[in-house]
């Protein structure tokens, strides 16, 4: 349920002293009374103001507004006149803060034409937007977000709304003219200049406003006898703001794949007709679709869409990472007449541009990452997340949300559902179906009655099978059979770089980040030695810095190293590397992927970002590199994750008529993830791992909000997250709940970016209460200036580093 988080507005508009905290809370904790507006009014101030900024309680409308700066507020203003007609919750207003000039920019989530207030208000200066950028609904979300994620509202509100949006970028003011022929008799115009004449003839003749430079052009005269009649009162002008023109709304679709419907198969019929009755229902619903790889989740997304659209309604489609899967947007740009896909590569221009098409109504599906959830339909009928278990979903910044828990609350206020899809769900949404939170369509089968890839385990402790190279002896023999077959491959390995570690053999020292305590990654390209946790680049060190022995080594294996390796053994195959440092530039995806499907490329090798949702039927071998890699890492997740991308590398074989097998390296091949990823056994995995997780109350069967707290002096930094988590246990023994604190202790990354981090872990049953007690707890902690130190709270963290 959404809930109005903010009722607490203290009247000191001046900034609090000091402190530049990166949380803040500015909600009540949800006990407090909540009544209806009005009482809400009478428990604002915890202080009884000084008697000389007491009013007579009289009558006043009041809007209460929040900042994304600090202070947060929100405060109460008193609203002028002139645009008492105009102001709504998610207007954009300036207001007087402190003793800021010119005034500060706040959102305004609340109007009460008939408030009280037993102070005296300031005004507000100015509404912003003629239209709020935010409807009612994507008011609550809002508010709902930032109370669950414990984000300041005026945060929220900046996530929500893009800053191309905020600017307007990419649009003109122009000022248009218009003749009335009321105000131009026959007369009047007789008597003006001749430039003047014409320029009113021409106008009275359009019929239509026009800009002073298309008159001037039609007319064959300067603007200055247009200026001269607007002056007198012969024309009257307005001003519209509009878009540069030279945007296109569809893509270039030349990937080589044809249009394609397909009779579907009987489990994606069944799924359909679920999916339809839920949108035909109008009630909030939650969906899984659970379809093994190359069961053809994406036709039934698009079956649904078209059946929805018949209603005129619009759908969104949150997916990893568009640019990462040109074939996804291609399947969607050719069956419906208005996509609007949202990427990360675009200008501030075109984002606005799309957010103005969206709004307008005239958008049928918008495909997009995580922020797309917030896209403005105006008839949102259902929100698809593709890949629904990936973690980009999360924001790693505040405000902390997750796509899918925003999708679900913001489906809730809108009475609509929400589909869910994956071949390997996250346990999150598995763990609903269970308790009937969500409901499970399957799709059991692969289209065209298509085999499951058989997978070989090759195990990597055995002598015989390892060569010097990190390919093994069976995997090395099946590239090169399937090269013979004029196949492809795809080889994953999820490390870039060249190598993974610069140590001298001599003294043993290992070439760090100064400012992250994590070793640094050589790159060949160029010789940098880089840190892939910040900025930070030096020319990769030709001697031990440390004992300047001159033989450094280089360990550990990276993407370039394995490309080289590739290239040596396969020097007739053509290999093509897909990672973040390849794939740069804009379009580069889309190239690599078109010249794989034309054939060009005979071998893909790449991180993760080779392993999502690519559907190319001559894939006859995938090689995963190392299976271990995410492993042994100190997250519970652990284990799932390496289920998920072993699964989904996989399941980009077999999907033609040719078949395909898939072989995977690994130091544990008798770990149950790899065992059942090897078995394509993702309910075995997911049974299993939910009784591991029930062991120590991990989600889903429990909530888990991590505290990072930063900064520049470790032991200034250790005693302020002792205190902090001090006060947290001392809210829980207070409020009687029950709550698990983990630390605080440094994390795996004890130092990042120049700062000492500690952190601490907090299980609890349910959100409910430890959303609760960390919200009291915090309340007014505040962290002296001097100390330089800053913390957060990530509410279900997915990153444990
Ligand atoms: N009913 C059908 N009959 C034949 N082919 C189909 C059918 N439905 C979908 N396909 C085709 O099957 C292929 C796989 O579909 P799709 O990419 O949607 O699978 P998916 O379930 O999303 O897989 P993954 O999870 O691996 O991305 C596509 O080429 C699609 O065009
Ligand atoms: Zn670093």
């Amino acid at each position: 349920m959404l809930t109005d988080a903010c009722n607490h507005a203290p009247h000191d508009t001046s900034p609090p002293s000091g402190n530049a905290m990166t949380h803040d809370f500015d909600h009540d904790p949800p006990h407090r009374n909540r009544g209806d507006d009005a009482s809400r009014q009478v428990d604002l101030f915890d202080k009884s103001p000084p008697p000389w900024e007491l009013v007579a309680a009289e009558e006043t409308a009041i809007a209460r507004v929040v900042f994304s700066q600090s202070p947060h507020g929100p405060y109460d203003y008193a609203i002028p006149d002139a645009i008492r007609s105009h102001i709504q919750p998610g207007s954009r207003v300036r207001v007087p803060l402190g003793r800021r000039r010119g005034g500060t920019m706040g959102w305004c989530i609340h109007v009460d034409m008939a408030g009280k207030s037993r102070h005296k208000l300031r005004e507000i200066s100015e509404l912003l937007d003629e239209e709020p950028l935010c409807d009612p609904a994507l008011v609550r979300l809002v508010l709902w977000i930032a109370h669950y994620y414990q984000a300041p509202a005026g945060q929220v509100f900046d996530t929500l709304i893009p800053s191309s949006v905020r600017s307007s970028a990419g649009t003109k003011q122009k000022t248009y003219f218009r003749a009335d022929p009321k105000d131009l008799t026959e007369e009047i115009v007789a008597g003006l200049s001749p430039k003047q004449q014409a320029v009113a003839r021409m106008l009275l003749a359009a019929n239509a406003p026009m800009t002073a430079a298309q008159i001037s052009i039609q007319v064959g005269c300067t603007e200055d006898p247009i200026r001269r009649l607007h002056k007198k009162g012969l024309l009257s002008s307005e001003r519209r703001r509009e878009q540069n023109s030279g945007m296109t709304t569809r893509w270039q679709i030349n990937d080589g794949e044809a249009e394609k419907t397909h009779h579907l198969t009987d489990s994606q019929s069944d799924a359909l007709k679920q999916i339809n009755q839920a949108v035909e229902s109008e009630k909030t619903k939650v969906m899984l679709l659970h379809g093994v790889t190359g069961s053809g989740k994406t036709e039934v997304y698009i079956r649904a869409i078209e059946h929805l659209v018949k209603f005129g309604r619009g759908a969104i489609v949150l997916v990893p990472e568009i640019s990462l899967t040109p074939q996804t947007r291609g399947r969607f740009e050719r069956r419906f007449d208005s996509v609007a896909v949202l990427h990360s590569q675009m200008t501030p221009a075109e984002r606005h541009f799309q957010w103005q098409r969206i709004r307008s109504g005239e958008v049928q599906v918008v495909i997009g990452p995580r922020s797309a959830v917030f896209a403005p339909l105006p008839k949102l009928g259902l929100i698809i997340i593709d890949e629904e278990h990936d973690g980009s979903f999360k924001q790693d910044t505040q405000p902390r949300y997750h796509a899918r828990k925003v999708a679900i609350a913001r489906a809730n206020s809108l009475g609509i559902p929400v589909l869910l899809g994956s071949a390997t769900p996250s346990l999150e949404s598995w763990h609903a179906t269970r308790t009937g939170h969500a409901e499970r369509l399957s799709l059991p089968d692969r289209v065209r009655d298509r085999a499951m890839p058989d997978v070989q385990l090759v195990d990597m402790r055995i002598k015989d099978d390892r060569t010097v190279g990190a390919i093994s002896r069976p995997l090395h023999q099946a590239v090169q059979e399937t090269i013979h077959e004029n196949g492809q491959c795809i080889l994953l390995l999820n490390r870039r770089g060249f190598a993974t570690t610069i140590q001298c053999p001599s003294c043993g020292h290992v070439v760090a980040c100064p400012d992250c305590d994590m070793p640094l990654t050589h790159h060949r390209d160029g010789g940098k030695a880089m840190c892939h946790y910040c900025d930070f680049c030096i020319a990769t060190p030709p001697w031990c810095p440390a004992c300047r022995f001159d033989g450094i080594r280089y360990g550990g294996l990276g993407t370039q190293k394995l490309e080289v390796e590739v290239k040596a053994r396969f020097p007739n195959a053509n290999v093509a590397r897909m990672d973040s440092d390849t794939m740069r530039r804009p379009g580069s995806h889309q190239k690599v992927l078109s010249a794989f499907r034309s054939g060009k490329i005979d071998i893909l090798l790449g991180t993760q970002m080779i392993a999502k949702g690519l559907d190319f039927p001559n894939v006859l071998l995938v090689g995963v590199i190392n299976a271990d890699s995410a492993l042994h890492f100190p997250d519970f997740r652990a284990a799932e994750r390496t289920f998920q991308l072993v699964t989904q590398v996989a399941g980009r074989t077999g999907r033609g008529d040719r078949g395909g097998r898939v072989i995977v390296q690994t130091y544990s091949p008798e770990h149950p993830a790899i065992q059942a990823a090897s078995r394509h056994d993702y309910i075995g995995f997911a049974e299993d791992e939910l009784v591991n997780r029930k062991k120590y109350n991990y989600p889903p069967w429990g909530s888990v909000a991590r505290i990072i707290i930063r900064g520049t002096e470790e032991e200034t930094t250790e005693r302020i997250a002792e205190e902090l988590v001090g006060r947290i246990e001392a809210t829980r023994d207070l409020l009687k709940h029950e709550i698990r604190i983990l630390g605080p202790a440094p994390p795996p990354i004890a130092r990042l970016r120049g700062k000492f981090r500690f952190h601490a872990l907090l299980q609890c049953p349910e959100s409910g209460p430890l959303g609760e007690t960390i919200r009291r707890a915090c309340q007014d902690f505040r962290i002296p200036e001097k100390d330089d130190v800053q913390y957060v709270v990530d509410i279900d963290p997915m990153d444990m580093l």
